[in-house]
């Protein structure tokens, strides 16, 4: 296995605001991992300087490999590596139909185009991908009266349609409720366990699924910590990373907190 994500000395700005100031991270490819972070920290901005959408400042001892390569055309990258962000859910058309959002994965475009053509293989593929997730059978809806659960399920379908062996997650089930957010983590898990690396950003715990190898605390820009999920979803380290009394339980692999006891002084009581 190779190196999925090596980031060396990047500085970016968003508007005025410096994200990242001489940051370095690296993945390799087949580890799992969380990045993990409170609002601000700069996870969203990390993952679009992975997916191609945003770009550092320049400098001669800077770079962003992905799977050790500077320079890649969006559609070669995106065979390799699957994206389902929020963004992208946001930013869909509503009209697109259940098919043409699965097969729009393979040009990495919004919706599909009277100039692009799907070979049956092609067909095939989608075909096949919408059965495992179980959606199928809404392959003829419009994107914009399927709820959020079934898009969030068609977007990770538009992302495995290419086969690719890493996929990357902007807070996986936000906006789901109880029994999607578990069900879709348990097919993150299941992918995990088919071999696929997966990359999540999250500011959620319980977003973080067993499988996860590793768990990268980002705070101001920063890495705060870094370690696997038992050595880093500690209730100090929690406590620390969101500023707040936390305190953290573990059960089976998955990971959840809670408000710690104790208010955090100076609050007023009710
Ligand atoms: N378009 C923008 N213009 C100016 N500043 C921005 C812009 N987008 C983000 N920022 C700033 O960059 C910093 C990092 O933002 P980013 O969205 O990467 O954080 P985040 O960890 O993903 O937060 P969240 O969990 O709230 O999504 C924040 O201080 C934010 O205010």
């Amino acid at each position: 296995m190779g190196s999925l994500l090596d980031i060396r000395n990047v500085t970016v700005f968003r508007g005025r605001t410096r994200v990242f100031d001489r940051f370095s991270l690296q993945i390799e490819e087949g580890c799992s991992t969380a990045v993990l972070g409170p609002n601000g920290a700069g996870k969203s901005t990390l993952m679009k300087l992975v997916s191609g959408e945003l770009h550092p400042v320049f400098s001669p001892d800077s770079h962003i490999r992905v799977f050790g390569r500077e320079r890649w055309n969006v559609r070669e990258l995106r065979s390799r590596l699957g994206v389902v962000s929020h963004d992208l859910q946001h930013d869909y058309l509503s009209c697109a139909r259940g098919m043409n959002v699965v097969l729009s994965g393979f040009y990495s475009s919004i919706d599909t185009w009277r100039n692009q053509v799907f070979s049956e293989t092609e067909y095939r593929k989608a075909e096949e991908v919408m059965e495992s997730l179980g959606i199928r059978s809404l392959k003829n809806r419009e994107f914009g009266s399927m709820s959020t659960g079934e898009q969030r399920r068609f977007l990770l379908a538009r992302a495995l349609v290419t086969d690719p062996g890493t996929l990357l997650f902007d807070e996986p089930t936000s906006g789901l409720d109880l029994k999607a957010s578990f069900l879709y983590l348990e097919q993150l898990g299941a992918l995990m366990r088919c071999g696929k690396t997966v990359l999540l950003v999250t500011h959620h715990v319980h977003e973080i699924p067993p499988g996860i190898r590793r768990v990268v605390m980002l705070r101001n820009g920063l890495v705060f910590a870094d370690g696997t999920p038992e050595e880093t979803l500690t209730s100090s380290l929690l406590s620390a990373l969101y500023d707040y009394p936390l305190h953290a339980l573990s059960l089976s692999g998955s990971f959840q907190v809670f408000p710690a006891s104790g208010r955090p002084e100076g609050e007023n009581a009710w």
